[in-house]
């Protein structure tokens, strides 16, 4: 009887703390992540979610413990050069360009990426087929969102670091993000969420971060 090696996760934090200013932001994480597998990060204010997606996009190194892709620390250079080809980061900065048509934003990223044809399909799809040539300057905070998203549907990496994806998008906004993180998962993609709105992602890991200080007695508490 021959017994099968478990697959290698395909992201591995192994006991990942990262300091900032000297402050330890976050301590002795551990987590894995296999193909079509999903984190989402949870926690008050200032507990470290985006940090936490900063260091997966390899913009801050863990101060111990090392973040492993395919078995390999992220750190090295020669991997990291690899690894940040799988990468789509979506953050509060859009990157909009505003006096370009919502078209051209989704191609211009297409273009960077070399590739090209998805850009039409995508904003379809997040809803914005109706505004396609207009320039984004036009755009509602929510619509931006939606076009940050068809940038990333459309660039299609493997793996996806969304910070607050849901901010700003109306309920049927909320339900598309879904629908295409569940697409994405589904054919082998990766996703980590940092968020404070409710988002539906089946069978994905949560990750509460504890507040990093006790919180001083607000005005809801002393209303309490
Ligand atoms: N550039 C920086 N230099 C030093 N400290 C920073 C920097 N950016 C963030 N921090 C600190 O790191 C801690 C975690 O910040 P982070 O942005 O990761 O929290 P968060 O959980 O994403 O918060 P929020 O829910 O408000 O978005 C905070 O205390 C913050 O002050």
């Amino acid at each position: 009887m021959s017994l099968r090696k478990p697959p290698l996760p395909r992201i591995l934090l192994n006991n990942v703390s990262c300091m900032r200013n000297a402050q330890t932001i976050l301590r002795n994480i551990n987590v894995s992540v296999h193909d079509g597998g999903a984190l989402v990060l949870t926690g008050a204010n200032g507990a470290g979610k985006s940090t936490f997606l900063r260091m997966l996009a390899g913009f801050s190194r863990p101060s111990a413990g090392e973040i492993l892709w395919n078995g390999h620390d992220i750190t090295d250079s020669g991997v990291f050069q690899q690894y940040k080809l799988q990468l789509n980061w979506l953050s509060l900065k859009d990157a909009i360009k505003d006096k370009i048509t919502v078209l051209d934003n989704v191609q211009w990223f297409e273009l960077l990426e070399g590739k090209s044809g998805k850009a039409k399909e995508a904003i379809e799809l997040m809803g914005l087929g109706r505004l396609m040539n207009e320039k984004a300057r036009m755009l509602s905070m929510g619509q931006r969102k939606r076009l940050q998203l068809a940038r990333v549907v459309a660039i299609d990496r493997p793996i996806w670091l969304l910070d607050e994806p849901s901010v700003a998008l109306d309920s049927e906004g909320v339900k598309l993000l879904e629908h295409i993180i569940s697409e994405h998962r589904k054919n082998g993609g990766i996703v980590f969420v940092a968020t404070h709105l409710p988002i539906e992602i089946e069978d994905a890991m949560i990750l509460r971060l504890p507040q990093r200080f006790p919180r001083r007695k607000t005005m809801v508490d002393l209303l309490d």
